[in-house]
């Protein structure tokens, strides 16, 4: 399907230059580390210090240990006006030394006394007087400045091992910590701090509600809530109280964190953005401890609010069964939940919170007095569509030509983060032509790459399997264009792409909430169409239909066991979106058995249905097929001067997509009961048939 397409997904917050908060304490611990160091290794280095050895006078030492020959050297320390005394190994024994020095040992190669000298040339003169005096005695050897290299020193010895250790472990906190990038992130003294960015008032963010398009609810709804923070009063005179959160619900990439962004730079109050995996640290206790931070910081700074993109990180259900059970994050949502108890409508913080899987969400969370409120964001109708071309097209150089609304028309089911990706598409297409603007069919490439992946000009594929591929596909688009329930056909091409769609047909989704039985077997015989197809014109079937198959099991399944349309098991609905373990079944054994027997009878019987339709249109499908071999492409245009006008589009023609602005009702309402929300998984209708 189009829609898990890559996202040009801004890194809100991160790496945005103009940090407003947090300047100060991250640096100023690392500034202070750093200080200390270079003032010991400083000190070692200048004040070379003087190891504590026996002191005495420069008499002494003549006349004890130079005249009785005990002296092996001594050494000047010439900065210092000292002198170091070395004692011959054997003098250590003799009785006299003994006698003048009781306890005074070996001391391993290191100098054994020392005396102070008023200065060098004195101490030379008297040196020279000395042996003058007594001229048997042997001069002893003299050594300048040979006191200990830094790096002998004790302290720096001691010091850098240490220093170098702490850095060691310090970088790797910091590593841990989540390398700190955003707000007072990182290091091991800020582990226990919340991440969030902080947009101070005033700050210029570069994003507003202008590059938001279409989403006016929302807008309108998120303004309130900071309408809430600034004038609570004309709120709360009448007896009311102001909500403590509200929840961004919707698809992905359909610009719910683009919003809040958006809100920031619009807000004008202060504005703490995080994300719910930046609560999740490896250690126990972190997260609960960033949020306790930022619930801190929020409070100094109310009246404020705080975005928490993708809560489900952190707000999923908290596991039923102890085995999956996460204790870590349990902390951290309890911690949540206790913080927003914490705090009364009055305080001035509202937390706004985005995620598309609400229903893994926690219901404690989403009980009124936490996230009362819910802000449901859907993929764009084609007016939004249209909206966020021209957005997005802003900075593309396009020829004059460019029809916007056709490219809309061109995109049903596409989210806004696919439309940017298709922009981005079809300005390098057009570059690598080396064309001056972009045009037309730079975009219609960039849609079918964004499909079905990039075209495969080289692949081989024998006449025999494009013939097979061209009936597959006429089966698809001949079963869409004689079901009354099935979307209408787009296009439908054979030009191979990626690594595993062959060809495909794409079709206009309808924007609809609720599906009936029929439409939902109708779109699973278009589903089995190309499988039909091919078995009727060539008696044996491929192995091209798997994501067919795949796509109806899935569907089938859905319709039994989640939306309980089965006579034989009736309306029950096993789906449980907060199961964590799929090894455990809700239903007995008996019950899985009859299950299956049920979807393949489901199946086996839509797929005979199918068989019958493409005979009955027989000529058709070789209509198409012909042509898709001849064109490789077909638009719906085409498609209708082969075979003639979709008998049911008269009357339906005003539904598809163009019209729909009505079924909006409940854009803003809470996500209707029954039906679960937003699961890929449980999307029973897919806008291409590969
Ligand atoms: N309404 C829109 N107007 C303009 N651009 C949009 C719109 N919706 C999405 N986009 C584009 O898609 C990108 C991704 O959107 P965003 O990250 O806000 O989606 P999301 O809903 O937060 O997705 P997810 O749930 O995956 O986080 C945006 O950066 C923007 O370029
Ligand atoms: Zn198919």
């Amino acid at each position: 399907m189009a829609q898990e397409n890559k996202q040009l997904k801004p890194n809100f917050g991160k790496g945005n230059n103009n940090k407003p908060g947090n300047k100060g304490p991250k640096i100023s611990i690392y500034w202070i580390y750093a200080l200390i160091g270079i003032l010991l290794i400083g000190y070692s280095l200048f004040h070379k210090d003087i190891p504590n050895i026996a002191r005495t006078s420069i008499q002494n030492f003549q006349e004890n240990m130079l005249a009785p020959g005990d002296v092996e050297k001594i050494s000047e320390i010439s900065d210092k006006n000292v002198v170091q005394v070395y004692i011959k190994k054997d003098s250590l024994f003799k009785a006299t030394y003994q006698k003048n020095f009781p306890g005074i040992k070996d001391n391993q190669g290191s100098p054994l006394f020392q005396f102070q000298v008023t200065d060098w040339p004195s101490f030379q003169q008297s040196m020279r007087d000395f042996y003058t005096a007594n001229p048997t005695v042997a001069k002893a050897t003299e050594v300048v400045d040979t006191d200990n290299p830094w790096y002998a020193n004790p302290i720096v010895n001691i010091i850098l091992p240490v220093l170098m250790f702490a850095a060691i472990w310090l970088l790797f906190m910091r590593k841990v910590g989540g390398g700190g990038a955003g707000g007072a992130g990182g290091g091991i003294f800020n582990i226990g701090k919340s991440k969030a960015q902080l947009f101070e008032k005033g700050t210029k963010v570069n994003i507003t509600f202008k590059d938001v398009a279409g989403l006016d609810e929302a807008k309108v709804e998120v303004m309130e809530i900071v309408d809430f923070l600034k004038s609570p009063k004309k709120y709360t005179n009448l007896g009311g109280k102001i909500p403590k959160g509200a929840l961004l619900v919707g698809p992905p990439g359909t610009g719910k964190t683009l919003l809040a962004k958006a809100m920031a730079g619009e807000a004008q109050v202060p504005f703490f953005s995080v994300s719910g995996s930046d609560f999740v640290e490896m250690f126990v206790g972190v997260g609960a401890g960033r949020v306790r931070d930022l619930f801190k910081q929020a409070r100094e700074k109310a009246p404020c609010v705080i975005f928490i993109d993708e809560i489900d990180a952190i707000g999923r259900a908290r596991g039923r069964n102890a085995m999956m059970s996460n204790d870590e994050r349990e902390n951290t949502l309890n911690q949540l939940l206790v913080e927003m108890d914490g705090f009364s409508g009055e305080t001035g913080i509202i937390i706004l919170a985005a995620t598309n899987r609400p229903d893994v969400l926690d219901s404690a969370l989403l009980r009124p007095g936490r996230f009362d409120r819910q802000i449901s964001i859907d993929r764009p109708d084609i007016k939004g569509r249209e909206d966020i071309f021209k957005v997005h097209l802003k900075p593309i150089k396009t020829s004059q030509t460019l029809d916007i609304f056709k490219l809309a028309e061109q995109t049903p089911g596409f989210a806004g983060a696919d439309i940017a990706n298709i922009c981005n598409e079809a300005a390098l297409i057009a570059a690598r032509k080396g064309k001056d603007s972009v045009e037309m069919i730079d975009f219609q490439d960039a849609i079918d790459r964004v499909i079905g992946g990039l075209e495969k000009k080289n692949k081989i594929i024998s006449p025999d399997e494009k013939k097979i591929i061209a009936y597959h596909e006429a089966g698809h688009a001949i079963c869409g264009w004689f079901l009354e329930y099935a979307y209408p056909l787009l296009k439908v091409t054979i030009v191979p792409r990626g690594s595993a769609a062959l060809g495909y047909a794409q079709y206009t989704p309808k924007e609809q909430y609720l599906y009936n039985t029929d439409q939902l077997m109708d779109q699973m015989c278009m589903t089995l169409g190309g499988r039909a197809s091919e078995q009727i014109f060539f008696g044996k079937i491929s192995t091209g239909a798997s994501n067919d198959l795949q796509q109806v099991t899935k569907s089938a399944y859905s319709m039994i066991t989640v939306y309980g349309m089965n006579p034989k098991i009736g309306n029950i609905s096993y789906y449980d979106p907060q199961q964590d373990s799929s090894f455990t079944k809700p239903y007995s054994e008996e019950t899985g058995k009859l299950i299956d027997e049920e979807v393949r009878n489901t199946i086996q019987k839509t797929y005979e249905r199918t068989l019958e339709l493409l005979t009955e249109h027989k000529e058709d499908v070789e209509k198409l097929a012909q042509a898709l071999l001849k064109n490789e492409v077909l638009f719906k245009s085409d498609v209708e001067t082969l075979i003639g006008k979709r008998p049911f589009e008269e009357n339906k023609a005003s539904e598809i997509d163009l019209v729909d602005n009505e079924s909006h009702e409940n854009q803003n309402g809470t996500v209707s009961e029954g039906v679960p929300p937003f699961d890929p998984g449980l999307n029973p209708l897919p806008a291409t048939e590969a």
